[in-house]
């Protein structure tokens, strides 16, 4: 499976509606608080506007609304992941991935089989506060090489500018909130990640990096 360098991630379908449009082809919904019947809502506008822009929807923690409302990629932290029903999700043919910020979260992770393993906060990141220090580029090399062939994404403080340096380092896509959504023009930021992420969308292979160290 190979993901688009370019993974946005919003908290409503009115971002969806705004943004995948002009090109986005992979996004997270990633709402907060919000009762079920909202989050249902939220999560059919945002699957019509995927399907309408050819782009990849994935619903962030609520891997029952996404069954139910036939999504087919979900994304799940660690404290998700104890609590899901793994061979629900697996019988009802739904995408996974996962979180990880250290080496024993990345051992649970990759026991559960996902598709893609996401690592952060490679920079300091203010959509929530975390317990671990910001991780740095290197680790994501490191990370690169412990996850073998499997999609890796890069989350936490990454900018336009920044997204090369993640990719470089063997992150097959950078995934980022507040640069666009907390950009005064996040129309132009999103051209300008389209921009910064192109010469990635069009490799098909990448060489495989060295051992973990
Ligand atoms: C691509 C991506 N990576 C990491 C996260 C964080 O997931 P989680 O640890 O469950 O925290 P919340 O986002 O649910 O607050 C993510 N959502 N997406
Ligand atoms: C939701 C989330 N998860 C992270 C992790 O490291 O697991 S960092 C993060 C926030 C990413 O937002 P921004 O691009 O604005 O830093
Ligand atoms: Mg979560």
């Amino acid at each position: 499976m190979k993901l688009d360098p370019f993974y946005l991630i919003v908290d409503s379908a009115n971002w969806v509606e705004r943004l995948v449009p002009l090109g986005v082809k992979l996004v997270q919904l990633r709402i907060k608080d919000q009762p079920e019947p909202v989050l249902r809502e939220e999560i059919r506008r945002a699957k019509a506007a995927c399907a309408a822009a050819d782009c990849r929807l994935i619903v962030n923690d609520y891997w029952k609304l996404a069954i139910d409302e036939g999504c087919d990629f979900i994304h799940l932290g660690q404290e998700d992941l104890a609590a899901a029903d793994l061979a629900a999700i697996g019988r009802a043919g739904l995408k996974l991935g996962l979180s990880t910020h250290d080496i024993a979260e990345l051992e649970t992770a990759l026991a559960a089989r996902p598709d893609y393993v996401a690592f952060g906060p490679v920079w300091p990141t203010v959509v929530k506060e975390m317990r671990w220090t910001p991780q740095g580029v290197e680790r994501v090399a490191n990370w690169r090489r412990r996850v073998g062939p499997m999609p890796l994404v890069a989350i936490g403080g990454i900018t336009a500018e920044r997204a090369p340096l993640v990719l470089e380092n063997g992150a097959d896509t950078a995934a980022v909130v507040t640069d666009i959504t907390r950009n005064p023009d996040p129309e132009a930021r999103t051209r300008q990640w389209l921009a910064a992420t192109a010469p990635w969308r069009s490799v098909t292979e990448r060489p495989h990096l060295g051992s973990p160290q």
